[in-house]
């Protein structure tokens, strides 16, 4: 009969596993320190193949192989078997398996272990596991083992020890000296060394993302969450346990084989109402979508920059989403193995929208006059041309949430025309403005009760899109409750500031005059309403004005900063308050931003302080 040694050694010319590019971990540690148990953990959670040298050389005793009398014999008596036995059976496994990855346990146990599976296989491991463990600790772990194993008697076990003194621990120095040992307190309880095992595996696992891919069957995804999150927490299940998931929380989850590999990242957005839906009927029909597209960045060390978005379908209709719940990133790997489920953790980081890159996808083509005009005229083939979105082209493209989403298009006064969002030209907004401006003086319209019907009609006529002419009121007025339009003095002042200072700096006295005389009769300008605007600089003695608005800064903090201490070098509190109040990041203070982005000086107890960058 042919053993495992005798094909092995016939398949030793055949491909070498170097060539196979394995990941080997060496699980070491005297007897009974815990090598089995926590391999068994290791294999579940992080997707190794596990290869004991003791199973393997049990399994050749009981195969009938000729060596199996003498491995008996040498295990009987505590001993180590010639490296070239186990070795090939190593060998063997490993190129038998589909994996690529296993922690070898209980090898290499003495230097001619070591430097013959190194000159065998060409492998030289990842990193060494090692489960230091007392004596004593040992023993008694060996003796109640209850496996049946011949050699866990009390003189065996002491033989083992010696042998492990004498040539294990040489092995163990030998790695240590090459910086590869991760030492482990094996005398723990089970559960305790695995959470440092565990520490210790993550950061290889980081080293690829991965994502659930929507076009498998929704039942695995089920199936695998319910399987693992059962173990895991036994109040929460499923996808519940997905839902419930805190920010920087995680929770391990299985997919089912089919799934793998990813290499993207996930994020889940779900209307609110929906969740009890979810949660109790409609799981069956439950899809995942990937919105994140390739170019995103990947750092895990820096969890704000990373968006990611996994939406949720139920009867395959796509619903409307209004809140994100959560933001997840799959942060873990998934290790491609021959079992039938893989394992990925995910952890949870709150990240904000991507609200720049929806200024600058608005910012390439705005709505100008001659588009007024073209309006009708445009087929899909010039939109497509000329980049227009629509909302679930800004949805795919920005990463937000469909709340963020409006937000963000309601903050840069955009406006949906023909199915496309637009942000309208700044000279046009202008025109239609005073146009109204205009007509509430011929006509004798209130600023405070503008009708909006009548006021549509007259732009009409003047030759305004319907649309344009409600988005003027939308932006510089707010609709009251008995369905008039009041003019908003703060905003119309500031269009009109906006617009002077188009032209560059100006001198305030001149800037003032001209400002004033821009502003319609009932309405009071005061210079306090451009805070965050404008800001102000004295050449000589005289007060120039210039305008820096919060709205043209980028949202990202490290930009936003890197922006304002260009402008400037130092600020004083009152100045800078206005250019950072609207920056919000997850799980930063605003004091918190502070301390990061800038420095802060203070050169007298009572004087203001001032920031710098830092
Ligand atoms: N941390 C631990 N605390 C208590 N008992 C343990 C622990 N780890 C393993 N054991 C038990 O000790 C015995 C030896 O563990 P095992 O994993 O087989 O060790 P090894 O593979 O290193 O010889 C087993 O019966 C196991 O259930
Ligand atoms: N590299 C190895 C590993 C194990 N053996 C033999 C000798 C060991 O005492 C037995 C049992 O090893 P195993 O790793 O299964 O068990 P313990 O860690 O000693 O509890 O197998 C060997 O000869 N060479």
């Amino acid at each position: 009969m042919e053993t495992a040694i005798d094909s092995a050694n016939k398949e030793a010319n055949g491909i070498s596993l170097s060539e196979k590019k394995v990941t080997v971990v060496f699980v070491l540690g005297g007897p009974g320190s815990g090598k089995g148990t926590q391999c068994a953990n290791i294999v579940q959670h992080f997707g190794f193949t596990h290869l004991s040298a003791g199973d393997l050389l049990r399994a050749e005793i009981k195969s009938g192989s000729e060596n199996g009398t003498m491995i008996q014999n040498m295990i009987k008596d505590g001993k180590i078997v010639p490296s070239e036995v186990t070795v090939k059976l190593l060998q063997r496994a490993m190129q038998d398996s589909s994996n690529d990855k296993f922690l070898i346990d209980g090898f290499p146990r003495n230097e001619e272990n070591r430097a013959a599976f190194e000159s065998v296989t060409g492998i030289d491991p990842e990193f060494v596991l090692f489960f230091e463990c007392p004596e004593e600790e040992m023993e008694r772990r060996l003796l109640s083992r209850n496996q049946g194993r011949e050699d866990d008697n009390i003189d065996t076990v002491r033989k083992r020890f010696k042998v492990y003194m004498e040539s294990s621990l040489p092995v163990i120095e030998y790695y240590i000296a090459k910086g590869k040992v991760r030492k482990i307190e094996a005398a723990k309880p089970v559960k305790e060394v695995f959470e440092a095992v565990k520490t210790i595996f993550t950061p290889l696992k980081e080293k690829e993302l991965y994502l659930i891919d929507c076009k498998k069957p929704v039942e695995l995804i089920e199936a695998a969450m319910e399987m693992e999150t059962e173990q895991q927490l036994s109040t929460c299940r499923g996808a519940e346990a997905v839902l419930n998931l805190q920010p920087a929380s995680s929770v391990s989850i299985a997919y089912h084989s089919l799934f793998g590999p990813h290499d993207d990242l996930v994020l889940l957005e779900l209307d609110e109402k929906l969740l009890p839906d979810v949660l109790h009927n409609s799981l069956m029909k439950m899809q995942f979508f990937v919105l994140r597209p390739k170019h995103m960045p990947l750092s895990m060390s820096e969890p704000p920059t990373l968006y990611c978005l996994y939406r949720l379908q139920i009867n395959h209709c796509c619903v409307e989403m209004h809140k994100i719940l959560m933001r997840k990133i799959v942060s873990r790997n998934w290790w491609h193995q021959s079992s039938k489920w893989h394992l990925v953790s995910w952890k949870l980081f709150e990240v904000a929208p991507r609200i720049d890159r929806l200024k600058m996808l608005l910012s390439e083509n705005p709505y100008r006059f001659d588009d007024a005009l073209m309006s009708e005229e445009l087929d899909e083939m010039e939109k497509n041309n000329t980049r227009l979105y629509s909302w679930s082209d800004l949805i795919d493209k920005v990463q937000a949430s469909a709340d963020e989403l409006r937000s963000g298009l309601q903050a840069l006064s955009a406006v949906e025309i023909d199915g496309y969002w637009r942000i309208v030209d700044e000279n046009y907004m202008d025109g239609i403005l005073n146009m109204l401006l205009h007509n509430s003086v011929l006509n004798d319209w209130s600023l405070n009760g503008l009708n909006e019907a009548e006021v549509v009609g007259v732009l009409q006529s003047d030759g305004f899109p319907c649309e344009i002419a409600h988005h003027c009121l939308q932006v510089y007025g707010s609709k009251m409750d008995d369905g008039m339009w009041r003019l908003d003095e703060k905003r119309v002042c500031i269009h009109f500031a906006r617009g002077i200072l188009r032209g560059g700096k100006i001198r305030m006295d001149n800037f003032m005059v001209e400002w004033m005389r821009k502003i319609p009769e009932e309405m009071q300008a005061s210079f306090d309403m451009l805070t965050g605007e404008v800001l102000t600089e004295k050449l000589g003695i005289e007060t120039w004005v210039y305008a820096f608005s919060v709205s043209s800064l980028p949202s990202a903090p490290a930009e936003r900063f890197s922006m304002l201490f260009r402008e400037r070098p130092k600020w004083e509190w009152k100045d800078l308050q206005p250019y950072i109040r609207d920056l919000s990041v997850p799980g930063l203070s605003s004091e918190g931003l502070l301390l990061k982005y800038t420095r802060r000086t203070q050169p007298t107890p009572d004087a203001e302080p001032v920031f710098s960058a830092r």
